[in-house]
């Protein structure tokens, strides 16, 4: 068995991860770490990266080097759904929700990653665990429905709610899965100011009451710089910056990928005025 983890180790570590398509190299030597309990982002302009690293770290896309580990184990070669047992869980850019099923059996499906009911757990568990695990399970879906305030919709079918609200089942769907790190791919994208707000404030809540660690991508630089303790940002495949929001905000190789060349003083205040928006 592994020794455990110090308690401050990170929970994810990407170390030098490099990815290519043909000739287009997607990441070039990427690292950077998720602190336990931190809520860190990737940012970047189009085509810098981030889906790549994010499809790496969930196990959709096989490096070319470099590792992935995650709770001190290393995942490089774990297929997604074994990545998910081990409390990986992740949202996608275009919501992948079953559109014609409802709300909550969107969230049931979540959960199956972690049931032991199966043929093989049916061997082992007897009825009143399999019972005792079923009722858990219902506890938990209800926590999560009443947490997101989806309690109303419940029975709808997915397909038939704005978009909104697809994004918020499609976050109830990865907490169903009891994860330790959520791994959210664009939480806001499409979404009017009240939506956004509402998800970042569930994002906060997600962290504080329910002790999940966040790993974001995100276009909202409001939203990334007022949520993240960590940022790291991509540019190209590799990582030009990271650190505390102020300090990646100010740096002025962020400032110039995000804007093209030019003045540096000037580029940074159409950055913050950006970040402001
Ligand atoms: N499946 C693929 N086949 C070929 N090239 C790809 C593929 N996926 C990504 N790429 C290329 O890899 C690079 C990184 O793309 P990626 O989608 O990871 O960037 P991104 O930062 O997520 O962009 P965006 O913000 O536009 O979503 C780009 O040059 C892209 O064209």
């Amino acid at each position: 068995m592994l020794p455990a983890a110090p308690a401050t180790a990170p929970l994810l570590e990407v170390d030098r991860l490099t990815l290519s398509f043909g000739g287009v190299r997607a990441l070039d030597e990427v690292s950077f770490s998720v602190a336990p309990g931190s809520i860190t982002s990737v940012i970047g302009p189009n085509g810098a990266g981030k889906t790549s690293v994010f499809n790496t770290i969930s196990g959709f896309y096989r490096p070319g080097g470099g590792s992935v580990r995650f709770a001190g184990q290393d995942i490089t070669r774990l297929a997604p759904p074994r990545r998910a047992a081990l409390g990986l869980a992740r949202t996608f850019q275009n919501i992948a929700l079953f559109r014609g099923l409802t709300v909550l059996d969107n969230i049931k499906l979540g959960r199956h990653c972690h049931l032991k009911t199966g043929a093989l757990g049916a061997l082992f568990y007897s009825p009143a665990a399999r019972h005792e695990e079923e009722a858990l399970r219902e506890e938990i879906e209800e926590r999560i429905i009443d947490f997101l305030e989806i309690d109303h919709i419940r029975k709808a079918p997915v397909g038939a709610l704005p978009y909104g609200l697809q994004k918020r089942v499609e976050l109830a769907r990865a907490l169903a899965m009891k994860p330790r790190l959520l791994l959210l791919d664009e939480p806001v994208a499409g979404m009017n100011r009240e939506e956004t707000e509402d998800m970042a404030r569930f994002i906060l809540e997600v962290r504080r009451e329910w002790g999940v660690t966040v790993l974001m991508v995100e276009h909202d630089m409001g939203m990334v710089m007022d949520l993240s303790d960590h940022v790291a940002v991509l540019n190209f495949g590799r990582v030009i910056a990271q650190g505390l929001p102020k300090d990646v905000q100010g740096n002025p190789d962020v400032v110039k990928a995000y804007l093209g060349s030019g003045d540096v003083a000037q580029l940074r205040a159409r950055f913050r005025a950006t970040v402001a928006a």
